[in-house]
Parts: structure tokens; sequence; C-alpha cells
């Protein structure tokens, strides 16, 4: 008997192991290399370094195998991460050009048997119990070129055609791991990589390392969503109201996503520098080089023709996010698909070929457009309906657990808000209590506003000032638009907020109070409590800005902002603890709804000037969502 993974794992790539578990390559792998086994792997261990022609498995104990298979997925999972690394040590030759094997019992399983026959789209999918136990790459093109590796996720549909680089990305140890590979494919006896073909692999190895975690804590409804933008490779707009997770699950997919394609093939934009910052991305117009996005598509597409590294760029782009989407003009999104068709030579497919992943809601902040300029949604753009395959809807919010308070500020967002929640909101006109001395944060809908709000605090403290000055390298527009100032003064007891992730749990938005200063390697810089109670201080960083592909400027600077007060702008995206909100000059639609959905609950939520009347949402959104459920979009 004799079975094939081939079924599995794509067309002509493929392996045979016999009754005897000897394992008999396809011809077209006749030659593939074994460098890298992570899970499962004692069994493949000794076969690292060999290539794949008749080699045999160390045997397996049966019963270990099928205590194996009875195991959950994150009982397998473990083990992956505990695969010995040193063993890889003794691998040579080619690179990265490994094979999976696994035993016949695993790969005769029924949900197996079943993957492998395509499904209605004609695609293949491997089970998510494979996928957990797969433990090496593979590669099936000679050429081992980059472009023909992916990398294989729970449950994902992939073309019979693709060649499917599998790995196990279980391993937080996953890149040394590659690392460890590509170093012993130096060393390599047989064919012995170019110094290309190495630069090629190290930029393979640049990709990111997928964090299981990230996607085990998604709901089932978030995972819906990542399984069509990573799995299905749909063109989606995901929505859902102010908490719903929606940048929680943005960071998943930007992982899992350059995991899969890599770190350059996925820009990750937003239409503001703070809301790119929230996700590590840069602003759509320094991602495309379109520097405000007010010129004729004609000069951007010239622009990028004449940046051979910008061109380049973008024609590796395999998905476009866009973060904030209800901030992006509908003339700057038709624009965005022009350009991209006509530089990546692509015209009959939108945004020349790009997958689109684009969140946000709309009934929140609306479109950034020039003065006096009608308020276009990216909805109504020329391109929407072209683009985006499927718009769908999270439900569950998560920022407020309390659902009296979620279903309030839902009135709000519809902008649909009864007397009886005006009273209530009214009602919360009463000061907080100080907690850890963290003072509310104030949200204003107008800068002058929350300088002066900044301002005022700060002298009222008694100590002594200290200023810190940035240092800017190149243009000094771009420099302006730095989210970290020119110069900030702080005293002890001063509250800020960080604007830039420095480890995992202080990231940008983080805010805490000024407690001291320190003197690090001569230079005083604040140290900054936190509100989890963690104590850093605060040392310059750096701040660059692209465009067309190289850096225009720099600016070094500490990454604190004066925090008592924040514009409703800048707030979006935010979970404030403590907030304190005035709604006297709001102006515009979502900007009331924005500033209250801040907030984690009604007890650490002080209101000031609410009334009905400056609670707005433009019909256009609610028209736009209401189409959206009748045509069950939602998930
Ligand atoms: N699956 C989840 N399980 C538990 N908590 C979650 C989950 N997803 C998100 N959260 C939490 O919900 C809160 C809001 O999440 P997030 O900021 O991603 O929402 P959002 O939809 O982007 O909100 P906004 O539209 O206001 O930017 C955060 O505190 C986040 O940690």
């Amino acid at each position: 008997m004799s079975q094939s993974c081939q079924e599995i794992e794509g067309k002509e790539q493929g392996f045979s192991i016999d009754e005897n578990n000897y394992y008999h390559p396809n011809a077209a792998l006749n030659g593939w290399t074994i460098h890298t086994c992570y899970p499962l792997a004692e069994n493949l261990m000794p076969m690292m370094g060999k290539r794949i022609s008749n080699v045999k498995p160390a045997s397996l104990n049966e019963k270990k195998r099928s205590a194996e298979n009875s195991e959950p997925e994150s009982h397998i999972a473990k083990k992956v991460r505990t695969a010995p690394s040193q063993n890889l040590d003794s691998t040579t030759g080619q690179v990265q050009q490994q094979r999976h094997a696994q035993p016949e019992s695993r790969m005769a399983s029924p949900s197996q048997q079943q993957s492998r026959k395509p499904d209605a789209s004609g695609q293949y999918r491997i089970p998510a119990d494979t996928a957990g136990r797969i433990s090496t790459i593979v590669a099936n093109s000679p050429n081992n070129s980059s472009q023909n590796r992916r990398r294989v996720l729970p449950d994902q549909v992939f073309p019979s055609k693709d060649s499917v680089s599998i790995r196990n990305f279980n391993t937080a140890t996953s890149s040394t791991s590659m690392h460890q590979a590509n170093s012993a494919s130096v060393q390599g006896n047989a064919a012995k990589p170019s110094r290309i073909q190495r630069n090629q692999e190290e930029a393979l190895i640049q990709t990111v390392v997928y964090d299981p975690s990230l996607y085990d804590n998604l709901s089932k409804e978030q995972k819906k969503i990542h399984k069509h933008v990573v799995h299905m490779h749909e063109n989606i707009f995901f929505t859902g109201s102010a908490g719903t997770g929606k940048s929680v699950l943005l960071r998943t997919l930007i992982n899992s996503l350059q995991h899969i394609h890599g770190r350059d093939a996925v820009a990750i934009t937003a239409p503001t520098g703070i809301a790119a910052c929230n996700i590590g991305g840069v602003t759509i117009y320094s991602a495309l080089a379109m520097g405000r996005g007010d010129k004729e598509p004609s000069v951007y597409i010239n622009l990028i023709r004449n940046n051979p590294k910008m061109l380049q760029k973008i024609n590796r782009l395999k998905v476009l996010i866009i973060d904030e989407i209800s901030m992006i003009d509908a003339r700057l999104f038709d624009k965005i698909d022009h350009v991209l068709r006509i530089v990546r030579l692509n015209e009959n497919k939108s945004f020349g070929g790009i997958q689109l992943v684009l969140c946000g809601d709309f009934y929140q902040l609306p479109p950034i457009r020039a003065h006096g300029q009608d308020m276009r949604y990216t909805f109504q753009a020329q391109c929407w309906n072209r683009a985006v395959d499927r718009c769908m809807e999270l439900k569950t919010v998560f920022r407020q657990s309390d659902q009296h308070f979620a279903s309030l500020l839902n009135e709000l967002r519809i902008g649909q808000v009864s007397s009886r929640t005006e009273r209530e909101l009214q009602g919360l006109r009463r000061a907080l209590t100080i907690t850890n001395n963290i003072e509310p944060t104030e949200l204003y809908p107008l800068r002058k506003e929350l300088n002066r709000a900044n301002e005022e605090r700060l002298n009222i403290l008694p100590g002594e000032s200290h200023t810190f000055r940035a240092v800017d390298n190149g243009s000094p527009y771009l420099c302006k638009k730095c989210i970290a100032p020119e110069t900030i003064t702080l005293k002890v007891d001063a509250q800020v907020m960080l604007v830039k992730n420095l480890t995992p749990t202080l990231v940008n938005g983080s805010r805490g109070v000024v407690v001291r200063f320190a003197t690090v390697n001569g230079k005083l810089f604040p140290v900054v409590k936190f509100l989890n109670n963690t104590e850093k201080v605060i040392t310059s960083e750096s701040f660059t800005f692209e465009s067309q592909g190289v850096q225009q400027a720099q600016r070094v600077q500490i990454p604190l902002i004066l925090a008592w007060a924040l514009s409703i702008h800048k707030s979006q995206g935010q979970t404030i603890e403590c907030l304190k909100i005035d709604l006297q000059s709001v102006f515009d639609c979502g900007q009331a709804y924005v500033a209250l959905s801040r907030a984690t609950s009604m007890d650490t939520l002080q209101v000031l000037n609410f009334s009905r009347g400056n609670v707005k949402a433009h019909p256009k959104v609610a028209e736009f969502y209401r189409k959206m459920a009748s045509d069950k979009c939602r998930i």
C-alpha cells in the first residue's frame, strides 16, 4: 500500500510512504533535503540533512503514535515548541528545501482523507490538525524561488497548483531554527547556494514569527473573518462598533499575513499617524508615495515609475491593509486603485491585484477632506463594489462589559438618542475619583482646547520643569507631523501617554505619571509609572518618515505626550480607563460617539455638556449599514 500526500499538499509535491514506512519522493522532489524538523519529529530527526530518496525514517512507537493522534491540537503545539533545536546543527545541503513526512496512520485519518478532495472552489485544504502537526518546510521548485513559498496555517486553503511551503509556525523559536537551517545550508555539500541565493534566503528569514496565541485568543466571529482574509484570500471590509475587537483582529491578521507572505509583502496603513502607529504601520500616503494625496493619479504614477525602489516595493505587495477606513476619502480610494493598477501593469484587477483588508467603523470619525470638499465615504468610491468581495460585521462588544452601557453607546453610534439615554448621560457630570495618582484623561474636539488644558495642568504642578527637545533630520514638514512633539516640558507628577510601542505591555496609548527624573548616559530622562504599575525610564526613540521607499526625515525624541487632555481625533482606536469628556464644541459626525466609546464603564466616565443635539450620524452611513445588514453580510 502506498499513500501520497500529494493531494493534501499540492499538485507536484509529495512523497509516498509504503507499508514499511519508507519514503518515496515523487520524481520532482528527488534530491530535496530535509533541514528542519520540529514536532512529532523524533521520527524525522534522523532524516535531517539527507536527501529525499528512499530515506527510511526512524520507526515510531505505535502506541505513542496513536496516543498522539488522539491528542488535542494544543498538546501537539506544545510538543512543537519543545522540539530539541540542537539537533538542527547536523543539517547540511540545500537551503530550506524540506519535506514533511507524516506517519501513515496520520495521513489516513478521515479528516485528512476528506482534505484530499478539492472543495467547491477547486482548492485543497490542510485540516487544522494536520497543519498543527506539520513540521517542516517544503519547496518544490528547484529554483528555490522564495515566491514559491508559503506557510500553512490551520485550516488553510490553497490552490492545487501552488508550491506550498509547510512549516511549523507554532514555535516561537521558528526563526532561530530557520536561521540554523540556513546557516547549516551554507556548510552544505551538494549545491552550495550562491551569495544571491543566500541573500534571498536571509530575506525570507526576516519573515515574521507566527504567534499562535494571537489567533487562539480571537473570538469565533473574529476567527471567521481571519479565515476569509488569510485562507480564502478575499478582499474584505470588516467593521463593528467601537470595542468589538477590530484592532485586536487586525493585529492578528497582520501577524498571519506577514508570516505567510513576508514582511515586505504586507502594507500596513492608516489615514493618520496615530492610527498607523496603533497597528505598527505607516500612513497610507507614505506607504504608496502619494504625498498628501491631493494630486492627479498621473503625478503619482510618474513619481513611482521614476523611483525603482518604490516601484519594486509596490510590485512586491500582496496585501494592502487600511485601518480606520472611515477616515479615507472616496476620491483618495479611487486614486489609489487607479495608481496601483497602472504601476503594477495589472489594469484589469482592482488595486493591481493586491488583496485588500479594510477595517473600520463608518459611524466613527468621517473622511479627512480638503476644506470645502463634500463628504464622501470610501463606500461611495467608484471602485468599492468591484474591489470589495465581502463586508463582515463584528457584533460582540469587548470594551464595555456592562451591556446597558454598550446599548446606550449604540444609540449614540447610530445617532438616535432617546430622552432617557440623554438624561442618563447628563447625570454623568460628577467628578471622578483619582486612582493611582492618575487623573482622568480629558477629551476635547479642538486642539486648542486640549493644549490649553494640558498647559494649565502642568503649570499648577510645583516641581522643577525639564524640557526635552527633539533632534530632527531631514524634511521639516515631515518632522512637524511626528506624533512626538518638538519640545515637551515635564515635571514630577505630569500625566503622560506613550506614543510608541516599547514592550508588549507598554504600548502606544499607555498612560502614566512622571515619578522622578534619572540620568542615563549622562542625560536626564523621565521615569514614568504606568497604570499597570510598571516603572520605566523613558529614553529617546527614533521616529522615521519614509516616502517613496526612502527615509525622508527622522525625529529623535522621548516618546511621550502630555495626557491630561487629548483630542477626540487622537483618541480614536484607544481604550481609556478613566475619562472626562467635554462635548460643548463637537462639530462633526461620529465625534461624540468616538469620545464616549473610549470608556470602559460609566463609573469611570465623566461627561460635560451632553445634549442629543450634538450627537450626529451621517445618513449615508446609516443607509450603508442597513444595506449591509439586508445583504446578510454580517457574521
Ligand atoms: N477576542 C477578544 N477577547 C477578549 N477581549 C478582546 C477580544 N478582542 C478584543 N478585546 C478587547 O476589547 C477591547 C477593544 O478592542 P479593540 O481596540 O480591538 O476594539 P476596536 O473594535 O478596534 O475598537 P475601536 O473601534 O474603538 O478602535 C480591548 O481592550 C481588547 O483587548
